[in-house]
């Protein structure tokens, strides 16, 4: 191995208390809000295909015309109590919430930047209340932040001369500034969620972004955050030159989930979503598949069948409201979650082998292992095979409690027969099992 100063400091996941809780939630909402919302993609009548909270890069808009946007930024219809509400009906146990995108807007009034909620007609702080209101509801509050700083005039994507590491600086002692303000600001918050760490001049200062982390851990020890904020000293990023993870789990899975057990290599990971293919902020003409319910609900079982959290993002209005469709999968993936989110929080890799219809999920630390079916076959019969040693001594689907017969095949194998071929939700049978010496 090579020795290294600033790649991981652990091998293996944490095993404290906070992790322990961020583990258990499995399913987050993500948030992006932010003074994209307000031409929602469009500029001048014509359309950015791009992702909308990236609108300023685009060629047809002015930098100037869009930094001007946050005089207009008022969003009269925030209700964080709805918001909350929404995700609390949708089953989200924690909410990520961008405090800062790469445009280097602040949601929050901080001291240390005049381009913030304070200049606008709004004047108040935007975080604060929805702190509150999604903690009242018992759900974790993460703070999203980009390192990426289109606004500030010392960022600097590489740094070429000795002007611009003096600007390099001054740009790091401003992050660290912001950072313990949101800490002293937001005490509640369990975790950081970087973004934007991929420029040079961030990616070769692994020295820095190691000291920050630790720094932060001094000023709120527990707290949580991902891989995407490190580098180490030779500039590898999520993982150091040694092919160990830095920070507290796997943060590269954007737009992507993991397809077996042994892609995510033992590490604690979490996957963020969104739900046309390429839309964080509100674009107000999606384009594209836009993902269904059963989608998401896959997505979801399947990460957290293979020990990760998923993350569902949702890009509010420039008033402050949801458009329709994130409103309706809010409240289809609720009604599932209502029934069968008992199989998801808390939820693990079971350890079976894996079957075409569909996930096992282990509740952490019990026998009780979950089958959440989504493909049922045609003979309408679920094959069970179970490890070495292991007996199956009742099923029943969470759905109405229906008690399911088990067919022994042979060895550790069974059927399991669906009363129905079809349902247009995915199916939870709760397993009992009994593992012999
Ligand atoms: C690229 C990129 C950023 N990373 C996602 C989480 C969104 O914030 C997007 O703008």
């Amino acid at each position: 191995t090579i020795a290294l100063q600033h790649g991981a400091h652990r091998t293996g996941n944490r095993t404290d208390a906070d992790m322990a809780r961020w583990r258990s939630l499995r399913f987050g909402q993500f948030i992006h809000w932010g003074l994209y919302a307000i031409p929602g993609g469009e500029w001048n009548g014509k359309t950015y295909n791009g992702a909308a909270e990236w609108i300023r890069s685009w060629k047809e808009m002015p930098h100037e015309e869009y930094d001007k946007l946050y005089r207009q930024f008022n969003p009269v219809n925030f209700n964080p109590q709805q918001w909350a509400a929404q995700a609390k009906s949708m089953g989200a146990k924690y909410m990520i919430i961008t405090t800062k995108h790469h445009d280097g807007f602040c949601l929050w009034p901080s001291k240390y930047s005049k381009y913030t909620i304070a200049a606008t007609p709004w004047k108040k702080d935007l975080l604060g209340p929805m702190i509150d209101a999604y903690n009242k509801a018992g759900i974790d509050v993460h703070l999203y932040f980009s390192i990426i700083d289109w606004n500030h005039p010392d960022y600097r994507a590489s740094l070429k001369n000795a002007a611009d590491s003096a600007a390099g600086k001054r740009f790091q002692l401003f992050v660290k500034n912001q950072l313990a303000e949101l800490l002293q600001r937001y005490p509640t918050i369990k975790g950081f969620w970087f973004d934007g760490t991929w420029d040079d001049s961030w990616k070769n200062d692994g020295a820095f972004s190691d000291e920050l982390e630790q720094y932060l851990q001094s000023l709120h020890p527990g707290l949580v955050m991902g891989s995407r904020l490190r580098a180490d000293e030779k500039g590898a990023r999520h993982f150091d030159s040694n092919g160990r993870l830095m920070g507290d789990y796997e943060q590269g899975w954007e737009r992507k989930l993991p397809a077996t057990i042994e892609d995510v290599h033992g590490n604690d990971w979490e996957a963020v979503m969104t739900v046309p293919e390429n839309q964080w902020g509100y674009h107000a003409k999606w384009t594209g598949h836009v993902k269904t319910v059963n989608e998401i609900l896959e997505m979801l079982v399947k990460s957290v069948s293979l020990n990760g959290n998923f993350v569902l993002n949702f890009g509010p209005k420039a008033d402050g409201t949801f458009r329709t469709e994130e409103q309706q999968l809010a409240a289809g993936i609720g009604q599932w979650m209502k029934v069968n989110g008992e199989a998801v929080y808390n939820g693990t890799y079971a350890g079976f082998e894996k079957q075409d219809w569909g996930y096992y999920i282990r509740k952490a630390g019990t026998d009780s292992v979950y089958m959440v079916v989504f493909n049922i076959p045609v003979s309408g019969s679920l094959r069970v095979k179970l490890p070495a040693r292991t007996e199956l001594t009742g099923a029943s689907m969470l759905l109405g409690n229906t008690t399911l017969t088990p067919e022994w095949i042979g060895r550790n194998e069974y059927f399991l027969h669906l009363p129905g071929k079809t349902t247009d939700s995915p199916v939870v049978i709760l397993l009992k099992t009994v593992t012999g010496e």
